[in-house]
C-alpha cells in the first residue's frame, strides 16, 4: 500500500445541476454518463496526476454538492484549497448569479486560492445559441474585475475540459504564491489514485 502525496487541493462548487461531476468524470474517466441525473451528496474526491513541463503534479480534486441544503459543507471542502472551479451553466443564468457568491466566500476565507470561472454546457449554446442566458462579455468583465480565468467546457464533447485542469495545474506550478503553504494543502492519500473515494457521493 503506498502513499500518494496531493500537490494541489482543486475544489468544484457552484450550483447545482451545473455539471461539476461531469466535469470531473470528463477529465479522470474520459466519458459522459448519459441518464438521470444524481445529485452528489456530501462530496467526492479523486486524485489525477498531471505533467507540466516533465514535473508530475497530482491535482486532488473535490467535487462538492451544489444543493444549498449543503452549503456549509462545502466550506469544509474549499478550506486550504490552491485552485477552486466556480461552475455555472451557461443554460441558466440563475446559476451565473451563484457563482458570485461563492466568489466572494473564497475571496473573503481562501486568499492564496486561485479562481477558474468555467460556463458548463457549451455544446446545448453550440446547437442552439438562444439557449445561452449567460452573455459571453458579462463573464469575461467579471473574470477580469476578480482576477479569475474564464473557461467554456462541454463535458458531452470534451471541449475545453483538458485545458481547465492543464491550466490549475500549469498555474500551481508557475506561481509561487500559488503554491501549498506549509500545514494546509497538502494530504496523503492511501490508494486513491484516480478512483472516488471518502463520503461518495450520488444516489
Ligand atoms: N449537454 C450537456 N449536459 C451536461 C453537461 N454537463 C452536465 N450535463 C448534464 O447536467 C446534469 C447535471 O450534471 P452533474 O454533473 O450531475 O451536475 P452537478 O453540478 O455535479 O450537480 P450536483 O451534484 O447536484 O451539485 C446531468 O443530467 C448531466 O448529464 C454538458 O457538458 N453538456
Amino acid at each position: 500500500m503506498s502513499g500518494q502525496r496531493v500537490d494541489a487541493k482543486v475544489v468544484m462548487l457552484g450550483k447545482e445541476c451545473v455539471g461539476k461531476t461531469s466535469l470531473v468524470e470528463r477529465y479522470v474517466h474520459h466519458r459522459f454518463l448519459m441518464g438521470p441525473y444524481q445529485n452528489t451528496i456530501g462530496a467526492a474526491f479523486v486524485a489525477k496526476t498531471v505533467s507540466v513541463n516533465g514535473k508530475m503534479i497530482t491535482l486532488g480534486i473535490w467535487d462538492t454538492a451544489g444543493s444549498e441544503r449543503y452549503e456549509a459543507m462545502s466550506r469544509i471542502y474549499y478550506r486550504g484549497a490552491r485552485a477552486a472551479v466556480v461552475c455555472f451553466d451557461l443554460t441558466d443564468s440563475s446559476s451565473f448569479q451563484r457563482v458570485k457568491f461563492w466568489v466572494n466566500e473564497l475571496k473573503s476565507c481562501e486568499e492564496h486560492c486561485r479562481i477558474y470561472l468555467c460556463g458548463t454546457k457549451s455544446d446545448l449554446v453550440e446547437s442552439d445559441k438562444s439557449r445561452r442566458q449567460v452573455d459571453f462579455h458579462d463573464v469575461q468583465d467579471f473574470a477580469e474585475e476578480i482576477k479569475a480565468e474564464l473557461f467554456e467546457t462541454s463535458s458531452k464533447t470534451g471541449q475545453s475540459v483538458d485545458e481547465l485542469f492543464q491550466k490549475i495545474a500549469e498555474d500551481y506550478v508557475n506561481f509561487t504564491s500559488f503554491q501549498v503553504i506549509p500545514g494546509t494543502g497538502n494530504v496523503n492519500l492511501r490508494e486513491t489514485k484516480d478512483s472516488y473515494v471518502n463520503s461518495c457521493c450520488h444516489h
